[in-house]
């Protein structure tokens, strides 16, 4: 289990004027971290009195747009970073009173974390000797995580998505109790997405825990147990799968027709049912205007349509995706906006503004 209390992390000037934290691993200057900061240029938080619970027997997922906070968290919660507040506990004790660290917890924080001149037999086999694992095991991991073509060839010639399984590996020599796995998908193709995700379930249904961050929450709605949504340094959400995707996939009725005034009046005493024009859609009968019905229900939707001889074009059930739901709560703590080529900011604009039923065309049909 990993319990994560308050964690509170700044970076950049401290309060005696010094800078802090550490860059390893990312490479220099983190280009969001001038964002973060105060009017006054002193440090924000990166992230804010973070606190949940990977529990035993289940996958968490740790879901958050780039930049808020996830990669913090972990390194915080493993010991990496010293953070200004809070606590981690895992399997009841800070990682620094753990005697066999590996054993406890294994980590994918970094795929390019071994040393390029290294085979992967090498780096795995260096980790075993120096915490009291057998050649054996080196042996099995390898095979297990599909690199026994390539144990000798240097970890610097591996691509993305090997690096990443050599990465896994790693996590997994000492057959740890809790995994904690940073963006473990990334670089892997579909067939290693999959391993992944069935190494997850795995390691949880043996009554271990595991915490699993991601910016996709397609991906973590296929693999998670809990869900924890963190946006700008800050808990937005602490749920499980199915309570987000029971909450976040009512329908929606989109409806288009020549006849709006007859349409509208049709709902306009009908008490939780609003409805809403629609933008155009690629497909949309060249007539008509297009409008989305919210909290009505199709059925008697359609029947009251035909009492009412109100003419229509097209009659759609439609569902938010979770992803949209997802994007609709981080939206305004997405820390890096992107734009596409005509200039529209993506980030803001991509996103629904509060209820994802309320905004017709980020709905997926
Ligand atoms: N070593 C560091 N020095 C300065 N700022 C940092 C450092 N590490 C993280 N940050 C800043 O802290 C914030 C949180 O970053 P973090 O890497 O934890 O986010 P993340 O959710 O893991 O993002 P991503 O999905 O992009 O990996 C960001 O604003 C980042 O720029």
């Amino acid at each position: 289990m990993i319990e994560i209390q308050g964690l509170t992390k700044s970076f950049g000037r401290t309060r005696g004027g010094g800078a802090r934290g550490t860059q390893a691993g990312r490479g220099g200057t983190v280009p969001g971290s001038a964002a973060r900061r105060g009017a006054a240029g002193g440090a924000r938080k990166a992230i804010d009195h973070v606190t949940f619970t990977a529990e035993d027997g289940k996958v968490t997922g740790f879901l958050g747009p780039n930049g808020a906070g996830k990669s913090t968290t972990m390194r915080a919660a493993l010991g990496l970073i010293r953070p200004d507040e809070g606590s981690a506990l895992i399997d009841g004790r800070p990682i620094g009173r753990i005697e066999a660290p590996m054993r406890v917890v294994g980590a994918v924080l970094d795929a390019k974390s071994a040393h390029p001149g290294r085979s992967a037999y090498a780096h795995l086999r260096a980790l075993a000797l120096t915490n009291g694992i057998g050649r054996k095991r080196v042996d099995e991991i390898i095979d297990m995580t599909g690199l026994a073509a390539v144990r000798q060839r240097p970890a610097g010639q591996f691509s993305l998505g090997m690096s990443q399984r050599l990465s896994i590996a790693a996590a997994l020599l000492g057959d740890p109790h809790n995994l904690v796995l940073d963006e473990p998908v990334n670089g892997l193709d579909p067939e290693g997405v999959k391993w992944v995700r069935e190494l997850c379930r795995y390691y949880a249904s043996q009554g271990r825990a595991v915490l699993l961050s991601s910016h996709l929450m397609s991906e973590v709605a296929l693999t998670a147990d809990d869900l924890v949504i963190i946006g700008q340094g800050r808990i937005l959400e602490t749920t499980t799968v199915n309570a987000f995707v029971a909450e976040h996939s009512r329908h929606s009725i989109r409806v288009v027709t020549p006849d709006p005034a007859k349409l509208y009046a049709i709902f306009a005493h009908a008490a939780g049912v609003s409805v809403m024009p629609a933008a155009r859609a690629a497909g949309d009968p060249a007539e008509g205007q297009a409008f989305r019905i919210v909290g009505a229900d199709l059925k008697a939707t359609a029947d009251v349509f035909a009492r009412a001889g109100l003419v229509i074009y097209q009659f759609l059930e439609e569902r938010a995706s979770l992803e949209e739901a997802y994007m609709a709560l981080t939206h305004t703590a997405v820390e890096y906006a992107s734009t596409v080529p005509d200039g529209r900011n993506v980030a803001i604009e991509n996103r629904p503004q509060g209820n994802v039923q309320n905004r017709p065309q980020e709905v997926t049909r």
